[in-house]
């Protein structure tokens, strides 16, 4: 009578502990969702070392001794220009483009002699001596998570009570029942009435405070979360291009959604009453208390409890892999659909869809036959969770009421302690799949870290790009996470060295509206192909104001000679020069804007039309008069007006909602609206048919005026009009000259006009 009373009452407790659903399948599933780098493991491990010396992340910008210290910096400020007219600003722009802020940029002024140059030169790319590189460092360290932590310690001091409260609460649960059960069968002298008073108390308190402490966990880690997601971002941002040749977008993807998501899940998936602190908490106390209410019975029913959940949990988690395997037979499924759907002119052209057809049976088949399998292991493990309650309370049994029988142990003890049971059983297994959980999460901050530790950070762009994010983040809250606490004291040492080490100059802006462009004797290696020399002491002067032609062969180098113009990379050796200064010696950010790059395969942003235009002033305010000028200097304001939503009209991804010459047009409407100095016409016209061309030649033959222009034009037609040709060949300029010069030289831009002859008619 009395066993079949505790049954009932205990069911009661074992309702409130036995989730159905339990670990596995719920966590598993919510994983592969989002951890899709169990497809992507070919991750390169650089830097194992992992150095975890990191207090602060902002940046993360490694200490910079490359640059030399110079005792006066004087910021002199620049102002944007503001519209003239408020009111016409686009309305989108406010949103994500228009910053009235008045951003003062600087410029070092110092004495005239220059510790950058002579034996230091080289140290302006980062390629100084091994052992004065900074050392590298993990991106996200303990030392980095406990100072975001602390920015929330109110709310994790709230967390930390509302946590022991609640598991005293669940802990507590049982030794009520059992005193429950002996005021009922009157072996202790309570009123029922006061007891169940006590005992609702606890049913009320225990889901109270867990919400408090479920949801001041889920604050906190929500904010540090997303303070390393902008952190991990800004990273990556700041890394030279090499950087982006190494890895795959969706390696880098990879790290921001389904590394990350495994970090953030350890938390928010591990708050609930089964897993992380929780269980390891009410482990801990359920132990406790065993041994408080017997101490011989509990080293017995403990070792036992324990051993029995432990090896099913560990069982249950080698399941895993069929989830996993599960959840990828899903993602293939999705990609098919996507990939069929996306490319439906391609399948409808090729008459594809009995293939497709075939290929997707395929993926539902072995969809299939892993959901049958995953349906098995499911009532396996639900089973197997049962059991262990079951052993665990068949050993309780035995020893237990052969304990009650000799008078040794009370009734209310023994049903507290199969109250325990249940506890220890779900708590162990909680516990043991958030351990499991953990070394997902280790193994995905080391790949993060091993990604982003190595030292291809571009000071360059970094330290510019930090001090105006600074100077932003006073103004704005979105740039505010980008910067963790005590910026400003840990790096403006770093800072005031590296403005420092700018060179004496005038405003870099107005250095190439009146001086030329040098290449002096410019060796270059990409730094993935070191060993392959593209560029062998090429040396070519861009005549300010005028329009230079490079054509060459296939591979010959001119979109290289592009490249390192934008400084998207550094010359190995030999210097780019404008107006006499070296580049290097202005910040990455700085010298963007004196530069405007136009493809030949523009590429656009998922905005409207407007917003793609007033991209060319990302920082400044924007009118619409001013777009709407630029539009129409670059042919684009017609074709614009004719869109549904004119200047608002969504281009989609990439632009593909345009033709090509009115993506072309757009670009170029861009590049007049930044206006800056040199330009750089990288086969801008090849793609577009005989109209489009006409209507892109006459943009770009407007925005090119009073500019240094460098084209590339594989059709000679478009640059026999240069001002200058370099012929590039062998990664040297073998001939220059201007058309006729060249084609009374009889030389290899002769022979190449001839081959090409065609292109003239
Ligand atoms: N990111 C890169 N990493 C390594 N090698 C590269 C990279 N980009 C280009 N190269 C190599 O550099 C060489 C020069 O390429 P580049 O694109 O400058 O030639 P190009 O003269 O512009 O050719 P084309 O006229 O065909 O566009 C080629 O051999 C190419 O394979």
């Amino acid at each position: 009578m009395i066993a079949a009373t505790v049954s009932c009452f205990v069911s009661d407790v074992a309702l409130y502990h036995y989730d159905p659903t339990f670990d596995i399948s719920t966590h598993s599933q919510s994983q592969l969702s989002t951890n899709k780098h169990t497809r992507r493991h070919t991750l390169p491990q650089h830097h194992p070392s992992m150095a975890s010396s990191a207090t602060t992340l902002t940046l993360c910008l490694p200490p910079s001794p490359y640059y030399c210290h110079k005792p006066t910096t004087t910021l002199s400020p620049f102002l944007f220009s503001q519209s003239q007219s408020q009111s016409h600003s686009l309305p989108a722009f406010s949103r994500t483009l228009l910053h009235p802020t008045i951003t003062p940029r600087a410029y070092v002024t110092g004495p005239a002699s220059d510790p950058i140059f002579g034996d230091l030169y080289p140290k302006l790319d980062g390629s100084g001596p091994e052992k004065d590189k900074p050392r590298p460092r993990g991106v996200i360290s303990k030392e980095l998570l406990w100072t975001l932590l602390m920015k929330h310690k109110l709310r994790l001091g709230v967390s930390v009570a509302t946590l022991l409260a609640c598991t005293t609460c669940t802990l507590s649960m049982p030794i009520f029942s059992g005193r429950f059960f002996e005021v009922l069968i009157g072996v202790r002298p309570e009123s029922l009435w006061r007891l169940l008073t006590k005992i609702g108390v606890l049913y009320a308190l225990e889901p109270l405070l867990t919400v408090i402490f479920v949801i001041n966990m889920n604050i906190v880690w929500e904010k540090v979360m997303s303070t390393l997601r902008a952190q991990i971002f800004g990273r990556i941002l700041i890394q030279k291009v090499e950087f982006f040749d190494k890895y795959k977008v969706g390696e880098l993807t990879g790290l921001l959604t389904s590394d990350l998501g495994s970090l953030k899940d350890i938390v928010s998936e591990n708050v609930s009453r089964d897993r992380g602190f929780r269980a390891l908490s009410e482990v801990i106390g359920t132990i406790f208390i065993l041994f408080a209410l017997s101490p011989q019975l509990a080293p017995i029913l403990g070792v036992l409890m324990l051993a029995v959940s432990v090896s099913i949990a560990v069982y249950k988690r080698s399941t895993l892999p069929v989830f996993k395997a599960h959840g990828l037979a899903q993602a293939t499924i999705s990609d098919c659909v996507t990939e069929t759907f996306s490319a439906i002119r391609t399948v409808r052209s090729f008459g594809g869809e009995k293939r497709q057809m075939f290929t997707f049976a395929n993926q539902v088949l072995s969809f299939q036959s892993s959901g049958i399998k995953l349906g098995t292991f499911k009532s396996v493990n639900e089973s197997l969770t049962r059991t262990a309650v079951y052993i665990s309370l068949l050993a309780l049994y035995c020893l237990g009421g052969s304990k009650v029988k000799a008078g040794q142990l009370s009734v209310g003890h023994m049903a507290s302690f199969v109250g325990y049971t249940f506890t220890l059983t779900f708590a162990v297994q909680g516990l043991v799949n958030t351990l499991g959980d953990l070394r997902g999460t280790f193994a995905a901050v080391e790949r993060i870290n091993s990604v982003l530790s190595g030292i291809q950070i571009d000071d360059a762009l970094a330290k510019g790009l930090e001090r105006e994010l600074k100077q932003k983040a006073g103004d704005d809250e979105n740039y505010k996470l980008f910067f963790s606490i005590n910026y400003a004291e840990k790096n403006q040492s770093n800072y005031l060295q590296y403005m420092s080490a700018l060179k004496t100059s005038s405003n870099l802006f107005s250095l190439p509206w009146s001086g030329d462009v040098c290449l002096e004797d410019v060796y270059f290696s990409y730094p993935l192909r070191p060993d392959v020399e593209i560029l062998r002491g090429l040396n070519l002067r861009l005549k300010c104001g005028t329009v230079t032609a490079l054509v060459g062969p296939s591979g010959a180098g001119k979109s290289t000679i592009v490249q390192l113009l934008a400084r998207f990379y550094e010359p190995a050796r030999g210097c780019i020069t404008v107006a006499g200064e070296d580049v290097r010696t202005f910040d990455k950010s700085e010298w963007a804007r004196v530069v405007s790059i136009v493809n030949q395969e523009p590429v656009l942003f998922s905005v409207s039309v407007g917003e793609n235009i007033a991209y060319g002033l990302p920082d400044d305010d924007v009118s619409k008069d001013d777009v709407i000028k630029a539009a129409k200097a670059a042919n684009a304001h017609d074709f614009i007006l004719s869109l549904p939503q004119g200047y608002d009209t969504l281009v989609g991804e990439r632009g593909g909602l345009l033709s090509g010459g009115q993506r072309q047009r757009i670009a170029i409407a861009r590049a007049l609206l930044k206006n800056a100095p040199i330009l750089i016409l990288d086969e801008a016209t090849s793609a577009l048919d005989a109209v489009s061309e006409r209507l892109v030649q006459d943009a770009l033959n407007h925005l090119m005026k009073g500019r240094t222009t460098l084209v590339i034009a594989h059709r000679l037609s478009t640059v026999q009009n240069a001002h200058q040709i370099a012929m590039v060949s062998d990664g040297k300029v073998a001939e220059l000259g201007t058309h006729f010069e060249l084609l009374a030289k009889k030389g290899q831009y002769a022979s190449l006009v001839g081959t090409q002859r065609l292109a003239f008619e």
